[in-house]
């Protein structure tokens, strides 16, 4: 069952409701305060009751895990009870794909693996055979998965890729497919994709953690820009190569890179493509820190699973402050690049490029 893009029903949460009188097991104290505060996030909305003394302890516990839901909207908290519930009771739950101690799983994507375990939602490109290139499917998966993410009970989102990249940006194969109304139906298309997509970055409200498991070409790389914290192994390279592509910056590189790394630096890589090691990355701040590969994955998760337990609202708010006064421009910088943008496409020095790669004339 897809967990996360199917919607628990009244008659789910209800049987819910009737399981937890069954549990065999008292699933303890703290996961009694998440049903409590679920389903009362569940049926009521939002905490709405003045909050108790803090003498009167059991109900100052009750209150504070209710709180902590904070806006969470009435069906997604539905959601997290019923999947709750089943992951305390798995044998009353016949269709459930969940096994206790493992991840949750959404199925459902083609082209991502999207799990949520331990206050984290990750979301893993997977098209490693293609080195994790992103197609018109993955953008809109990416999309769809990241407003999921963005209602869910986790704390943190963090994406990464499948196999030995990260990702190596746009799917080039992407430009094949012309629309009745030609290229220039084409590019128009591609550019209200892409601006729909960078939104859905500028847009999300939690900690978006990049964990880059090796190289990143692209938009996978001027994304980075939006993120709140980038980890990446000593294997990551970080590679624009847009001018040799005969494309132009994206994903608001153009304003956030230059602030990032200083104007000079930027030109490099944007303009001139320089590819960067994961070490010259961090020296020029687009990377938080690098890790050795050999235990980047278990320095990384340990970090992010300590995150994932600060107070939700906390971090939240502190995101919110964080991007509240630039959300606006960035919209603005999102809106003329994919302007830009759809003119390159149309450039015979871009579908040179394209054919170039298609055809295996040349790589990067
Ligand atoms: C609608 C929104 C548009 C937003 C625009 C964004 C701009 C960008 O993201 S620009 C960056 C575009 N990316 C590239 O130019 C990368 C092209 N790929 C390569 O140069 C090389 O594949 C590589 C250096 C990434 C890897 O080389 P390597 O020799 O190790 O492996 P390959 O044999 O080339 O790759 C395996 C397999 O994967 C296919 N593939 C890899 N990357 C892409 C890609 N970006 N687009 C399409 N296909 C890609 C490659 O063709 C191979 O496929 P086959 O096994 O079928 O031959």
């Amino acid at each position: 069952m897809n967990r996360t893009a199917m919607r628990a029903s009244q008659k789910d949460f209800e049987n819910s409701m009737n399981q937890v009188k069954l549990l065999k097991k008292d699933p303890g104290n703290e996961v009694k305060l998440k049903l409590y505060a679920l389903y009362k996030q569940a049926t009521e909305g939002p905490c709405n009751m003045p909050k108790p003394g803090v003498f009167d302890l059991i109900n100052k516990a009750k209150w504070d895990a209710w709180n902590a839901l904070g806006s969470l909207p009435k069906e997604a908290a539905r959601q997290n009870y019923v999947d709750l519930v089943s992951s305390l009771s798995p044998s009353l739950e016949s269709s459930s794909q969940v096994e206790p101690g493992t991840d949750r799983k959404s199925t459902g994507f083609e082209t991502l693996v999207v799990t949520s375990e331990d206050g984290i939602t990750k979301i893993m490109f997977n098209r490693p055979k293609k080195k994790n290139a992103i197609n018109t499917e993955m953008y809109h998966e990416i999309m769809r998965a990241l407003k999921a993410a963005s209602k869910d009970d986790s704390i943190i989102t963090v994406l990464t890729g499948n196999g030995d990249y990260y990702s190596s940006g746009n799917d080039l194969t992407n430009f094949t497919d012309i629309p009745p109304g030609g290229v220039e139906e084409k590019a128009e298309n591609s550019a209200v994709l892409l601006r729909e997509f960078v939104g859905c970055f500028i847009d999300f409200p939690k900690p978006l953690i990049a964990v880059v498991n090796g190289p990143a070409v692209g938009i996978s790389v001027t994304l980075l820009g939006l993120f709140d914290a980038v980890y990446a192994s000593d294997r990551a390279t970080f590679h624009t190569p847009f001018s040799h592509l005969g494309q132009s910056p994206e994903g608001c590189s153009s304003y956030t890179f230059p602030k990032i790394m200083s104007p000079a630096k930027a030109t490099e890589m944007l303009i001139f493509g320089k590819k960067l090691t994961a070490g010259e990355a961090c020296a020029q701040g687009l990377v938080t820190e690098v890790f050795p590969d050999s235990t980047f994955q278990k320095e990384v998760w340990t970090r992010l699973k300590a995150f994932a337990k600060l107070p939700p609202n906390a971090v939240r708010i502190s995101k919110e402050v964080i991007r509240k006064r630039e959300r606006e421009k960035l919209h603005t910088v999102n809106a003329e690049e994919c302007n830009v943008l759809q003119g390159r496409w149309l450039s015979d020095e871009c579908t040179n490029a394209v054919v170039n790669f298609l055809s295996r004339k040349s790589k990067l």
